[in-house]
């Protein structure tokens, strides 16, 4: 089902649960987003839209989770934070690339529980929970300690409104060189602009970073994604 989505480059366990996980948002997605737009809820930039949400897989597109992947393989990374479990999809192509990298470790965060529960077991299954800390809370919690560092990797996979306020708080720990990666930071929708705030601030070279913006397809619909490198 997944075979035009996904190019098949990991292990079979790996392959097997991502294949999964894609197949049951193509199943289970459109009716939770039906759920949540009949409650006047249309997308990530809205408040209280992840609450609704609570049950939806929402994972990366296959394209942008084999560039994470490549990501992360290319830049040595080791100690990796994102911003926004679900089911674990992105967490897998991340951290299969710290496994294949000789290891290391990936600090993620949800505030939906049941969605933490169902992560650490794909990840178990995967064989990658090892390389994992899933902490249940939201992230500017979460996120204010014991992150690893030096940080490689930022990836930013929630509220669009938080995307500026958790990059400064993780900002500290970033190595030169290091990236910061977002999706969909152009819904900024319900949440005064924020996020439009993050890629003003990104995208401005007195900060420091160099960025480029790319979109990928998956079901007929276009994902924007922004990479950013510290310099
Ligand atoms: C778009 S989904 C993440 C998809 C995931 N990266 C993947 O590829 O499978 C965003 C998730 O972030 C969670 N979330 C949103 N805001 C959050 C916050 N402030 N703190 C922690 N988790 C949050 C939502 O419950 C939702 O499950």
């Amino acid at each position: 089902m997944t075979d035009h989505l996904f190019r098949p480059q990991f292990t079979p366990a790996i392959q097997r649960v991502l294949e999964r996980l894609y197949s049951e948002t193509i199943e289970q997605d459109p009716f939770r987003r039906a759920e949540a737009q009949s409650a006047g809820l249309n997308h990530d930039g809205e408040h209280e839209f992840y609450p609704a949400m609570a049950g939806a897989r929402m994972p990366v597109t296959p394209e942008f989770g084999a560039l994470l992947y490549v990501l992360a393989r290319s830049s040595g990374a080791r100690h990796i934070v994102e911003f926004g479990t679900s089911f674990g999809v992105s967490t897998l192509f991340l951290a299969v690339a710290l496994r294949d990298n000789g290891g290391g470790r990936l600090v993620t965060t949800e505030f939906v529980p049941q969605k933490a529960a169902s992560a650490a077991a794909n990840l178990h299954e995967a064989g990658l929970a090892d390389l994992v800390d899933i902490r249940i809370g939201d992230a500017m919690t979460t996120l204010a300690r014991d992150v690893p560092q030096p940080i490689d990797l930022i990836l930013l996979d929630a509220s669009k409104g938080l995307y500026l306020d958790i990059l400064r708080l993780l900002e500290p720990g970033l190595r030169q060189r290091g990236l910061v990666v977002s999706d969909r930071a152009d819904l900024d929708g319900g949440d005064g602009g924020r996020a439009g705030a993050y890629l003003a601030y990104l995208s401005n070279p007195a900060n420091g970073y160099r960025m480029a913006s790319i979109t990928t397809e998956a079901l007929g619909q276009n994902f924007a994604h922004d990479i950013a490198v510290r310099v």
